[in-house]
């Protein structure tokens, strides 16, 4: 029966950016299905390709059945596991067969991905799976997500890229004007500069301009960190404490490369070793001036900062692991289809052992490196798994913050340094004025006179955007802190740090980012209203135990 060899080459085109499900399904004459079968048989299974790409991924059967290509198993599978009436085809048939036999595993990995996600019920998990789509398509309410270019100024231009790559579409002046599907628009950014969005339908993945590393997948909101550092030609060295994949490595390097010419210098830190060499790579490819310097598997925390080698470092900038929970998925953007890996190994049985995790472990979360250029599916940041309740997120917000709060800490003691960045893709007031309050309050900041960068004195796309801190966690940061006499201007912070939210007209996914500043002339107490003797803080993350890293959380 060709229904599913049909679907399966739709998804493939579609996937490619080159047309739209529907274009290719109604549009296109001589399928030998019928249509409205076929329509709903392929947009079901975009709707649900995410999951279905990592059952069929974690079951291994692309490397079972050779003549199963990926987006065969992903219909196959639909109709197998999600589909009432089931396989449209005798269980006879050759191909029902070869996805059949491995129902078992297939299901496994179903329940195993609807409990992680949180649905006590298939039922449950398909109407969070049909809301998400119905929002991406109700163009009123929901935004589809722009798909957001920066232009790298290391090895190209805006102008010629607008003049080649991006000839052909539509210019418009709004990010809405790109978040129709159908459209195939371009929309220059007013804040960031270098900065495009595309329509959703437009896909340059596969184009050469990329592949070269001339045009950065990066969101709009991830381009803040960089930008509001402003590095200029005062600055001497520039550090991103934690930088894989190394969208913000790039862009800083980018900037201060038009700024200081040759002198220009970003030493990029990563602790992770997979996330190590997808960062050597992606630098690789963008920076063929040698303005990045990498160091591999390092620790920020372990970077000496009052030694030589850093006594020139006046920025930083720093990104570290979050909850992820501003992340927006993959499936909230256009149609996109998600496919399973060819080369994934099936996942080991969960037995009791494997499920468990030593301390400190941390959990793995990287996707195998493609063939091809291994940058685009290292993310910056994962999406946040849910929390099975209150409590959990509690825990979970309090062991990041204090590693962030640890981290910010240690870039606030780098002798020479006068401006940083710190950057969450997360929504939760914990990781973000909370880690800012309390880094403000602590020691280190008040010692070496660090203060909030205001408004009033970023650089002029961030002065002017509009989506700015949350009073009310400012205030819900300082609650605990009774015993300090120390009283911050709240409503100046709130202003101060800015945050994008996710799903709006914006375009942009949830992110938070905050300046600070020490002029070197003063204590840097301006953000303070009076500032008595030394005090006690809070401990702050200066705990003696050696955590140096977010670990996650161990399933004991
Ligand atoms: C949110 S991601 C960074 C994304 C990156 N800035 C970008 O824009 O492409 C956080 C990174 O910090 C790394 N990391 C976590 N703890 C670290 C540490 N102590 N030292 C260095 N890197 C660390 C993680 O492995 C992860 O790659």
């Amino acid at each position: 029966m060709a229904l599913y060899h049909e679907a399966a080459s739709i998804l493939e085109t579609v996937n490619n950016g080159k047309t739209s499900l529907k274009a290719e399904v109604f549009g296109k004459k001589g399928w030998k299905s019928d249509g409205k079968t076929l329509f709903a048989l392929t947009s079901e299974a975009a709707k649900w390709s995410s999951i279905l790409a990592e059952m069929v991924e974690k079951s291994g059967i692309l490397k079972l059945e050779k003549q199963l290509s990926p987006t065969l198993a992903l219909v196959l599978t639909h109709d197998l596991l999600l589909s009432k009436k089931g396989i449209a085809l005798p269980q006879k048939h050759g191909l029902s067969a070869t996805v059949t036999r491995h129902k078992a595993r297939l299901s496994a990995e179903l329940t195993k991905t609807r409990l992680r996600k949180g649905f006590a019920t298939v039922d449950a998990l398909r109407a969070h799976v049909n809301e998400a789509a119905t929002k991406e398509e109700d163009g009123s309410e929901s935004y589809a997500h722009p798909r957001w270019i920066r232009i790298n100024t290391l090895r190209t231009t805006l102008e010629e890229q607008l003049s080649t790559t991006f000839a052909e579409l539509d210019r418009v002046s709004s990010v809405k004007g790109v978040s129709n599907r159908s459209s195939k628009a371009l929309y220059i950014d007013e804040h960031i500069p270098n900065l495009i969005a595309v329509s959703p339908s437009v896909n340059f993945n596969s184009s050469k301009p990329y592949k070269e590393g001339k045009l950065i997948f990066q969101d709009k909101a991830s381009c803040f960190p960089a930008y509001l550092l402003d590095p200029g030609k005062e600055d001497g060295d520039i550090i991103d404490a934690c930088a894989a994949p190394g969208n913000k490595t790039t862009h800083l390097a980018a900037i201060l490369r038009s700024q200081k010419g040759e002198e220009a210098r970003v030493i990029a830190c990563e602790k992770d070793s997979f996330r190590s060499k997808t960062l050597q790579k992606m630098t690789k490819l963008a920076d063929l001036e040698g303005v990045i310097e990498v160091k591999t598997e390092q620790n920020f925390l372990k970077l000496g900062p009052t030694s030589k080698e850093f006594s020139n470092v006046t920025g930083l900038v720093l990104d570290p692991s979050c909850s992820g929970s501003g992340i927006v998925g993959r499936d909230e953007g256009g149609i996109v289809v998600h496919l399973p890996s060819t080369n994934a190994a099936a996942s080991e049985p969960t037995s009791k052992n494997s499920r468990k995790r030593k301390r400190n472990e941390k959990p793995s979360k990287e996707k195998p490196v493609p063939e091809s250029d291994g940058t685009e599916d290292v993310r910056e940041e994962e999406p946040e798994e849910a929390p099975k309740d209150s409590l959990e997120l509690a825990k979970r917000l309090i062991a990041l913050s204090d590693f962030q709060l640890r981290l910010l800490q240690h870039a606030m003691s780098f002798s020479s340094a006068r401006r940083i960045t710190y950057s969450t893709c997360s929504i939760h007031g914990e990781e973000n004025e909370g880690v800012v309050v309390r880094a403000l309050l602590s020691d280190v900041a008040r010692e070496a006179g660090w203060r909030v960068m205001k408004r009033s004195e970023q650089v002029d796309g961030m002065k002017r955007w509009h989506r700015r801190g949350d009073l009310s966690a400012v205030e819900a940061a300082l609650q605990p802190l009774t015993q300090t006499s120390v009283v911050l201007n709240n409503q100046e912070v709130a202003d101060a740090v800015i945050r994008c939210d996710k799903s709006t007209e914006d375009g942009t996914m949830g992110f938070f980012v905050a300046g600070f500043v020490r002029d070197g002339t003063t204590k840097g107490d301006e953000n303070l209203q009076h500032a008595d003797a030394m005090h006690e803080v809070e401990n702050g993350g200066e705990n003696d135990e050696d955590e140096d890293e977010w670990g996650g959380f161990s399933d004991e």
